[in-house]
């Protein structure tokens, strides 16, 4: 089975399912369901939440697994300002900024694209930023076996913004080091480095 299971594969009825739910939730905050604009809402909200919750269904070990080089290269690799889109577990609501990952191989090195990929299989699913932050640290380190991995997430809640709190400009940022990463020397070139232009 692919890794990239994504919509076309959705079951049917549970499609069918979120979309009743949708609909009871359209009716509940008072407006009508079956006005033209709001006919097919039930069922674009179903297939937005099942696309933005895809990562329950993927497997993030074999997408790495599936791009692994036998290569000697020893210094840093560092992918920065990957996209980060997720959805807080306590409120259902976005949060979104970026993610920086780096590792340092150990015999290995693994196909680029891989990193965001896996990045997107766990976003795509309820999370905390903090657990986000160690499951991408976690399956690199387990599955690469890199000497060092680092992963640094900047990310602004929604549920902070247009609600609760309502704080517009702040960023939450989580980290998360392992291996060589854990030494200070290393750590504060990758820190530098992404927060250089240059890297
Ligand atoms: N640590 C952490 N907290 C988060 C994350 N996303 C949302 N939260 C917080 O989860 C908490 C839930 O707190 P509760 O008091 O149960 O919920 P609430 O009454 O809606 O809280 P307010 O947002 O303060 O109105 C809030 O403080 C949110 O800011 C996250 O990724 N990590
Ligand atoms: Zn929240």
């Amino acid at each position: 089975m692919s890794p990239y299971r994504n919509l076309e594969e959705y079951n049917i009825e549970i499609t069918n399912e979120v979309k009743e739910h949708f609909s009871k939730i359209v009716d509940d905050i008072g407006e009508d369901v079956t006005r033209e604009g709001l006919i097919k809402t039930p069922e674009r909200a179903a297939k937005a939440m099942l696309f933005l919750t895809q990562g329950y269904k993927q497997n993030a070990e074999e997408i790495l697994k599936g791009a692994m080089f036998a290569e000697e290269y020893d210094d840093m690799v560092i992918i920065k300002d990957i996209e980060v889109y997720s959805l807080c577990e306590h409120h259902m609501l976005p949060f979104f900024g970026k993610a920086h990952i780096a590792y340092i191989p150990n015999g290995h090195i693994v196909g680029l694209s891989k990193i965001p990929r896996i990045v997107d299989v766990y976003a795509r699913r309820l999370q905390v930023q903090e657990r986000l932050t160690h499951d991408i640290l976690e399956c690199i380190n387990s599955t690469l076996k890199p000497k060092g991995v680092a992963v640094v997430i900047e990310a602004a809640h929604m549920c902070m913004m247009m609600r609760g709190v309502q704080k517009q400009n702040s960023v939450t940022t989580t980290s998360g080091f392992r291996g060589q990463f854990e030494k200070i020397e290393t750590r504060n070139e990758f820190l530098k480095l992404i927060s250089s232009d240059l890297s």
